[in-house]
């Protein structure tokens, strides 16, 4: 069988590892963007949906291939759905995970315990081509609370700020196969693979 080659419309190294690990063992030929020179877009959209076509359409236009993007964030209630869309650059240019948690945890410093709820957001957008009209897209949430101080060193981004009651472990202290198994992301994924079912032709 050969698979059609998919682009991964992301320079983020935590979700390219986790795409890998989760459509890998399903036969796909995946690529991150960067093997196509495709640059970076600007994120101008209101919502994860318009932010994730935006990359997803980039991506297919360079490389002339069906592309998956991947919007995501993390909603805060204590700060009003705060960063939101805006989680990547939290704490301004360039992008940082550290400064980002730092600035969540200064932002949360008055917030007791309880009154921490949040959760993460992953949109996913597949193009079987950069005209698609009909995009495929699917949105998870994954609830937790965020944590007053780190913990773990797995996952990427807010991970080790990210605790999860049901299993009373922060995500950067989950093993990776029960974070891709739990996860906004793994979860958005394997719905977006069924509704695939493997009919998604480029033309
Ligand atoms: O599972 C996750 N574990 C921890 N943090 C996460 C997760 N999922 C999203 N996040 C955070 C990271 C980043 O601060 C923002 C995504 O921003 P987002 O624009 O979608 O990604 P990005 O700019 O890092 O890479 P790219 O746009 O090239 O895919 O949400
Ligand atoms: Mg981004």
């Amino acid at each position: 069988m050969t698979s059609t080659p998919l682009i991964l419309a992301s320079g983020n190294a935590g979700k390219l590892r986790e795409f890998h690990q989760l459509l890998a063992p399903l036969g796909f030929d995946v690529m991150p963007q960067a093997e196509y020179d495709v640059p970076d877009v600007e994120e101008t959209g209101l919502t994860f949906v318009e932010n994730a076509l935006l990359k997803a359409r980039e991506a297919s236009r360079v490389s002339g291939l069906p592309a998956l993007a991947d919007d995501s964030g993390l909603e805060v209630d204590a700060l009003h759905g705060a960063p939101g869309i805006y989680s990547a650059r939290f704490a301004g240019e360039p992008k940082s995970d550290a400064r980002n948690n730092a600035r969540l945890l200064e932002a949360l410093v008055e917030v007791p315990e309880g009154q921490r709820s949040g959760r993460y957001w992953c949109v996913l957008v597949y193009l079987r081509h950069a005209e698609d009209p009909v995009p495929l897209i699917v949105q998870r949430s994954w609830e937790g609370e965020i944590l007053a101080h780190p913990r773990g060193v797995g996952g990427f981004g807010y991970d080790s700020l990210f605790w999860l009651p049901e299993q009373a472990m922060s995500v950067a202290e989950l093993p990776a196969e029960e974070k891709n198994r739990l996860s906004h992301r793994g979860r958005a994924l394997q719905a977006l693979v069924e509704a695939l079912g493997g009919a998604h032709e480029p033309r």
